[in-house]
């Protein structure tokens, strides 16, 4: 959420965000002291001055600075009712025992806890909750567990609840309202309607989390831990042990229903299942659609011939189920960081697409009963309506419900005949041959979408520049010449020079086959779990009381790890460490395949193609990239991930050895290199590849290494997790001095080795020429300011 704001470009963008943000700050001051109602002076105050600065750069912000002060607005809000009554369903939630809740000072996450004023127990974040649930559980509290676990979910449910009424009652009203001019010039009128959406929006939320701890912005990793029902697998293990094993069983049948495919839930469920205490027909889905029990209970009613309950049920559940598509929609539209500064149109167009493909998911993500799917879910409530209407002697809603049946299965035989016979009847006008319009609309915009998103996918191709492209080779720069290169993020220019490679996956695909071969004998071991398991900060959170919990044990035991390690010492030089088994072979493979077929020629290098040797290619490809790339479909999400993954356990080791709070340490740059020799281009004994250089500082004509524009001054540490060995050269070097003369040490990279170092003067360093095949690592650059994080991490939230 955060972002520097450093040239005038940022402040443009804030500029979209900037209502986002002031709402954060309001939220920040209700979060200090919820219970003070007193506070809304604070708040005007503090929105005030948030105007006043941004007065023109941000006149939504401004224009909520008197919404502020506006309470009777805010106060004929319906939805503030639905909140107040949901607030009030939060509050009779069981409360934990607070004599066994861990007191928030004991827990290990400093920044998110140990800040939080001791309220009353009810009252704390979902984040909070949850990580109360995950700390009893680790240490064996069960009842606490079960109710933190409870709330946490309770908490979370009504931040999706309050965003998507929010969205959608205030999308209805703007679009009720009459327009300022009745004239709808080049849009206007559209730009109307998103003004008054935004500002309805703005008070609704103000006024649904006013005085929770839950604010209506939770981190996007978080909210994905939550959409994936993580806290149903530790609830449904603290039930267990708690004995409460009908509620254990609900929890893991809520599991399966999301996931069908979870075969460890599966099992789960079977072992509960054959316990006396568990009863198969008291399973609850507790994340179940409210469409759901009225579908059942409307085939029941078909099935056993009562087609009067069969039309009221099927007829509820229709609207439910298009009313549940409605705010599955509303859910996807989101905050979206683009981590990258595009155009006006450009900007939009992303994020629009962006919301737009999460949309076209609801309809078959819904289309289903706990967990068992249905591809004609919606017509199937048309089908079962026809011959109930027609049992009951209404020949026309008959009609319309086989028309509209016929709309979505066109070539359906059954039904084909069905009209026919409607036709047939004496009472029959063609006019009832009507599809409803529900059903019109529905399919209308499901297929302008999917045309939408078929433009994007076979438009959007941006081709690998050519070998003949690329520009002579530069002069190596000299340290102390000039300053270092000006890198820029690549995300920063336009969607349009992205470079992503379409032409390529095809290619990459048949490459991932390969993989699957190299899967069988793959028995490097791995000290850290799967790319899949470390993806969102609670993930991190457990997996780092996960770690601490096994490093005792290894203590005690006193085994040696199996791992070469390599000290300041050992390395001739201060603040740097080497440590192997980062990533396994497969892993390896898969992140240097996807660099080789992905990269992007000189990338993160203002499109300089050889920017540290002219004997060398330099392909690079940023996370935000990858992000992208998922994004719009280009490679699965689980290379993402495991890019994601891999950065983590570099982000890990980093804090580890530096001890310093992993809460502490940002990502400021994520860059996937492959360094490659060109064929044919001798190169002399001592070229290097990337000459001496430190991270953070550069070296004037004379005198210390400074820290300074155009420097990455920010960077406080440093890490290179390596890849591959199937190279001549490439050594990375440890020099005391910046010619490269003093060299303390040299490291040969390895897959899963990774070097770590502190970003300053104290570590001078450089890599040696690559004098055959291609050398490709993950480079980590690390700060501690907050404000530097990385833009395009953001985007791998979803
Ligand atoms: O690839 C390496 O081993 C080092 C690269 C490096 O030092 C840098 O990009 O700053
Ligand atoms: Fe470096």
């Amino acid at each position: 959420e955060e972002h520097a704001v450093d040239d005038a470009q940022d402040a443009a963008v804030e500029e979209h965000v900037g209502s986002h943000q002031d709402a954060t700050a309001v939220d920040a001051l209700d979060d200090v002291d919820p219970a003070n109602d007193a506070d809304n002076a604070v708040d005007a105050n503090d929105v005030d001055s948030l105007g006043e600065e941004d007065a023109d750069d941000n006149p939504i912000g401004a224009q909520q600075a008197a919404d502020a002060q506006d309470q009777d607005a805010a106060d004929d809000n319906p939805q503030a009712a639905a909140a107040e009554d949901a607030q009030d369903a939060a509050d009779t939630s069981p409360a934990p025992d607070t004599a066994t809740t861990p007191s928030p000072a004991a827990l290990s996450t400093p920044a998110s806890v140990s800040s939080e004023p001791r309220e009353p127990a009810s009252n704390r974040s979902v984040a909070a909750w949850f990580r109360v649930g995950v700390e009893a559980y680790l240490s064996e509290d069960w009842k606490t567990c079960a109710t933190a676990l409870e709330n946490a979910i309770l908490e979370w449910q009504y931040f999706l609840r309050a965003n998507i009424d929010c969205r959608l009652k205030c999308g209805q009203e703007a679009r009720r309202q009459p327009p300022l001019f009745d004239k709808d010039i080049e849009h206007l009128q559209h730009a109307e309607e998103l003004l008054r959406t935004t500002l309805c929006i703005m008070k609704c939320k103000r006024r649904a989390f006013h005085g929770r701890v839950t604010t209506d912005t939770i981190a996007a990793s978080d909210q994905k831990a939550f959409r994936d029902l993580k806290a149903y697998e530790y609830l449904q293990l603290c039930y267990y042990q708690s004995l409460q094993f009908q509620k254990a069983a609900s929890a893991v049948f809520t599991i399966i229903s999301h996931d069908p495919s979870n075969d460890i839930m599966r099992q789960n469920l079977q072992y509960y299942l054959s316990m006396p205490e568990v009863d198969a027909n008291k399973l609850e889905n507790y994340e179940s659609e409210p469409y759901v029990p009225l579908y059942l209970a409307g085939t029941d009613a078909y099935f056993s011939e009562n087609y009067e309950s069969a039309v009221s049920n099927l007829e509820e559940s229709l609207h439910e189920f298009l009313n549940a598509v409605d705010r599955c929609r509303a859910d996807c539209e989101g905050p979206f960081d683009q981590g990258w500064l595009p155009d006006f149109t450009p900007s939009i167009t992303n994020h629009y697409v962006y919301c737009l493909k999460c949309k076209t998911k609801c309809h078959s993500k819904l289309s289903q009963m706990n967990g068992e799917r249905y591809d004609d879910f919606l017509p199937l409530h048309y089908n079962y309506l026809q011959f109930s209407y027609f049992k009951l002697g209404r020949l026309k809603d008959a009609c319309e419900a086989a028309a509209t049946y016929l709309m979505f299965l066109p070539a359906d035989e059954m039904m084909l005949e069905n009209i026919a016979y409607y036709k047939a009847l004496p009472k029959f006008k063609t006019s009832m041959l009507q599809p409803r319009t529900e059903a019109v609309d529905y399919i209308h915009r499901q297929t302008y979408e999917d045309a939408l998103l078929k433009f994007v996918a076979d438009e959007f191709i941006f081709p690998d520049l050519e070998e003949k492209d690329i520009p002579p080779s530069n002069e190596i720069r000299e340290i102390g010449k000039k300053p270092p290169r000006k890198q820029t993020d690549p995300l920063h220019s336009a969607f349009s020079e992205q470079n992503i490679s379409l032409e390529n996956i095809s290619e990459y695909k048949a490459q991932q086959n390969l993989l699957q071969e190299v899967k069988g004998n793959n028995t490097k071991p791995n000290i850290y779990p799967a790319a899949s398991d470390m993806t969102s900060n609670l993930d991190e959170y457990l997996l780092s009381q996960v770690k601490s919990q096994e490093l005792e044990r290894l203590k005690k035991s006193s085994r040696r790890p199996l791992f070469n390690f390599q000290r300041e010492s050992d390395l001739g030089g201060k603040k740097r460490f080497v440590v192997d088994g980062l990533a396994n072979e497969l892993e390896c493979k898969q992140l240097v395949q996807f660099a080789k077929v992905n990269g992007v020629r000189g990338d993160g290098y203002d499109g300089n193609k050889t920017p540290h040797s002219p004997l060398e290619i330099f392909e690079g490809i940023t996370l935000g990239q990858a992000a992208l790339m998922v994004n719009f479909g280009l490679i699965e999400l689980s290379t993402l991930k495991l890019f994601l993954s891999l950065s983590e356990r570099g982000k890990n080791s980093i804090a580890t050895y530096f001890n310093i709070s992993n809460s502490d340490l940002h990502f400021s740059f994520t860059h996937l290199v492959c360094r490659s020799s060109v064929p044919g281009k001798s190169v002399n004994g001592s070229a290097l590849s990337h000459k001496i250089h430190a991270d953070n500082c550069w070296f004037p004509k004379e005198g210390r290494c400074v820290k300074t524009y155009p420097a990455y001054y920010w960077r406080d540490y440093s890490a290179l997790l390596y890849l591959n060995d199937d190279f001549d050269g490439g050594e990375f070097i440890f020099s005391a001095d910046p010619l490269g003369k003093l060299i303390q040490s040299s490291i040969k990279p390895n897959c899963g080795r990774l070097v770590g170092f502190s970003a300053g003067h104290e570590n001078l360093h450089g890599v040696q020429g690559v004098k055959r095949g291609t050398r490709c690592a993950l480079a980590l650059w690390f700060t501690q300011d907050s404000t530097r994080s990385e833009w395009g991490r953001i985007l791998t939230n979803r």
